[in-house]
Order: structure tokens, then C-alpha cells, then sequence
């Protein structure tokens, strides 16, 4: 039986213990962290967005500072491990970890038992972060805020992945039909467009109703975060407005063949931020545009919360980049009061002096890839 299903209804709730190894500066580091709050204190270079980066790899599998695995592992190590015991809902005791080898095969193993699907792993690690880079949710590519869908989509439906993994085949086949300069009308093509388009429309639909649902609760956040500002959010779904997905298909098929891949479908698609009226990167300051995506990130995590009656883990690195002391604690009081474990980095406990009011807290003290509890 596959790992995934045996584990479905063991959804972990909180960490209790995490365990990295020979990952960056961090040889051998082991800490308990609190159930609620969790803040990281260090100088530049002492290790603290690398443990941020270590967890970050128990929720999606890799780095948010690079590509190269590689670069994670220690100097001169052949491997990094990340181990993390927790509870699930029922209570019961659930023992994740991930391990990366410098050759690049990865094992995930979940109560001891190994596995090569990532799925299974990040599935029980529903894990969101922010950093000061999070700006490029609204300032970088579409990509960027289809990931971010998409995250939801993963945690919330259950069918959303194999969706989209059928939804891939099919575009890169039609991809490669339109690069071998392919008739596409050829009867043993039609296949592949038809089955695409009815993929396309699906997972459309699906994403279309997550949106629906995370738009009224980001008016919420966005009213709070932005409150003189008139916030929208809107979703292009990848083509052209009243028509269906193999309409634009048949009306592009001249120029996708010119372009040698497919320029309609949800591969396509983005969502819109718009403030009062014009693209939020044109009017937002830096600082503004963080509060934007901490909305978003909420909403989110609200919707999260209520569509699986689950918690989540939430990451902030370098909290106090950019980012003033109202904004920081309205930010971490919305999260904890969602009830998500969250970790909070900083260069100097004074940039989180509003903490003392939460009781349960523990801080952790970063030196030279060493961690100490406060
Ligand atoms: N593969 C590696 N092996 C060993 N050490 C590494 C590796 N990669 C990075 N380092 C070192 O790890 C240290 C920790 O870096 P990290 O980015 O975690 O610091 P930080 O505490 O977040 O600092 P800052 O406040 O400046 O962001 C740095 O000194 C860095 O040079």
C-alpha cells in the first residue's frame, strides 16, 4: 500500500522535535519547539534562515534560496537529514524525515518507513512561508502566483494533484505534437487535444472555486493589512474571456504551431492583484506589498484551517527586513490566532519586543550553527 493513503487521515498537527543535520553551518542541531510560537534569534551568518530552510524542506522538498540541492548540504558531507516528530490529530506520535544525498536521490520516511514520493512526505506538512523575497508573489512571474493556488489546491482537494500531473502529460504531448509540426486535426491526434481541453476545463473549474473561496476572506485580511486601500483579486484562468478552452485552442492553433507550444490552457493563468484600480506593484511601497502578500497568506491559512480542520505551519524569515512593528505583530497575532505553529526569525530579540505578551512562546538563541534555548 502506498504511504500516502496508509497516512491520509494522520494529519499532523504540530512539531515537537526537530533534528537537522549537515545541512549549511548546522552539523547537528536539535530542538523542541513550541507548539504556538517559536522565534529564532542570531547574527548574520549564525545559521537562522538555514533552519528555516531545513523545515521549509519537510514541506516542499527543497530550498526557497536555491535550486541546487547541493548547496544545502554541508561543506565536505555527503547528505543532509531533516527529522521531525510530531503529533497527529488523534494524538498518536508520527515520525517524519527527509534525507538528501549530494548525488541527488532523496529518501522521505515517515514512522521509519522509506519512500521516494515527495508527496507523500509534504502532504503532512502543510508549511507556508515569508520572507523579504516574499514580494515576488505580486512583483515576479504568474508561475509565482499559480504555486501559490496550487499549494492550496494540494492541501485542500484531494484529487487536485493527479489532476494537474494528467493535466502536464497532455501539454507537454501537445507541446511536442506542435514542435514536430503535427497536424493537429490528424484523427490520431484529436485525441490529445480533446482529453486536453477537458483536463484544462477541470482543473480551471477547480482553481476557479479555490479563488472564490479565498477572495472574500483576503477582502478581510487586505481591509486590515491595506486599510487605505481598495484591494481586488481576480483570476485569469489562461485565455481569452467567453469562449471554452478548445475554442482557443482551435483559434490558436496557426500561431502555437509558429510558437512551437501551447499558448491557452491554465498553464497560463495568474491571479490579479489589483489596488485602487491599477497592478498593485505600480502603487504598493516595498513594505506595502509585504502586507499584500501577508494577506494573502493568510487568507489562505484561514481557509486552510476551515476547509480540512487541520493547523498549519507557518515560516517567517527575517521578520524584522522592511517589515514596521505593528505590521510584524499584527501579522504574527493573526497567524497565532489561527492557531499555526509558527517559527519567526530576527537578528535581535528587540525587533520582536511585543512577544512577552504571548505565553506560550520559546526562544532559541542561533551561534555558529549551534542552537540554545533561552
Ligand atoms: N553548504 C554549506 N556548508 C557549510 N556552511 C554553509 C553552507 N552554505 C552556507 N553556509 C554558511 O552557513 C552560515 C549560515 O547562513 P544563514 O544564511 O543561515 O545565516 P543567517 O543567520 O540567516 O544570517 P543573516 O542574518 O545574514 O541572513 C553562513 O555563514 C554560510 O556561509
Amino acid at each position: 500500500m502506498p504511504i500516502a493513503s496508509f497516512y491520509i487521515q494522520r494529519d499532523i498537527m504540530k512539531l515537537d522535535k526537530v533534528q537537522i543535520t549537515q545541512f549549511r553551518n548546522l552539523t547537528s542541531v536539535s530542538f523542541s519547539p513550541s507548539p504556538s510560537l517559536t522565534v529564532i534569534v542570531g547574527a548574520n551568518g549564525s545559521g537562522k534562515s538555514s533552519l528555516i530552510e531545513a523545515l521549509y524542506y519537510l514541506g516542499f522538498g527543497r530550498s526557497f534560496r536555491t535550486n541546487k540541492h547541493s548547496a544545502v548540504i554541508q561543506n565536505e558531507k555527503d547528505n543532509f537529514s531533516v527529522f521531525a516528530s510530531c503529533k497527529d490529530e488523534l494524538g498518536e506520535a508520527l515520525k517524519l524525515g527527509f534525507q538528501r544525498n549530494r548525488n541527488d536521490s532523496f529518501t522521505c520516511s515517515i514512522n521509519g518507513e522509506h519512500s521516494n514520493k515527495l508527496s507523500d512526505l509534504v502532504s503532512l506538512v502543510p508549511l507556508q512561508l515569508f520572507t523579504p523575497q516574499s514580494t515576488d508573489l505580486i512583483i515576479g512571474s504568474p508561475s509565482e502566483r499559480r504555486r501559490f493556488c496550487d499549494w492550496g489546491l494540494f492541501h485542500v482537494e484531494h484529487d487536485f494533484q493527479t489532476l494537474a500531473n494528467q493535466y502536464t502529460k497532455f501539454l507537454k504531448h501537445r507541446n511536442a505534437l506542435l514542435k514536430q509540426q503535427a497536424s493537429l486535426t490528424a484523427p490520431q491526434n484529436t485525441y490529445w487535444e480533446e482529453k486536453f481541453a477537458e483536463l484544462g476545463e477541470s482543473l480551471t473549474s477547480i482553481r476557479v472555486s479555490y479563488i472564490d473561496k479565498l477572495t472574500p476572506l483576503f477582502k478581510v485580511y487586505a481591509e486590515e493589512f491595506l486599510p487605505n486601500f481598495n484591494v481586488e483579486l481576480s483570476y485569469y484562468k489562461g485565455w481569452e474571456k467567453d469562449v471554452s478552452l478548445s475554442e482557443s485552442l482551435v483559434k490558436k492553433r496557426e500561431y502555437d504551431g509558429k510558437i512551437g507550444h501551447t499558448s491557452s490552457g491554465p498553464h497560463k493563468a495568474d491571479l490579479r492583484l489589483k489596488v485602487n484600480g491599477v497592478n498593485a506593484q505600480e502603487l504598493l511601497s516595498r513594505g506595502q506589498l509585504r502586507m499584500a502578500v501577508a494577506a494573502l497568506q493568510m487568507s489562505q491559512t484561514k481557509l486552510f484551517n476551515s476547509a480540512t480542520q487541520r493547523k498549519s505551519i507557518f515560516l517567517l524569515d527575517d521578520v524584522g527586513a522592511e517589515l514596521d512593528a505593528d505590521k510584524r505583530e499584527q501579522f504574527i497575532d493573526g497567524l497565532l490566532k489561527m492557531d499555526t505553529q509558527v517559527f519567526v526569525t530576527a537578528i535581535e530579540s528587540s525587533q520582536l519586543a511585543f512577544i512577552q505578551k504571548y505565553n506560550e512562546k520559546k526562544m532559541f538563541h542561533v551561534e555558529h550553527g549551534s542552537v540554545k534555548e533561552e
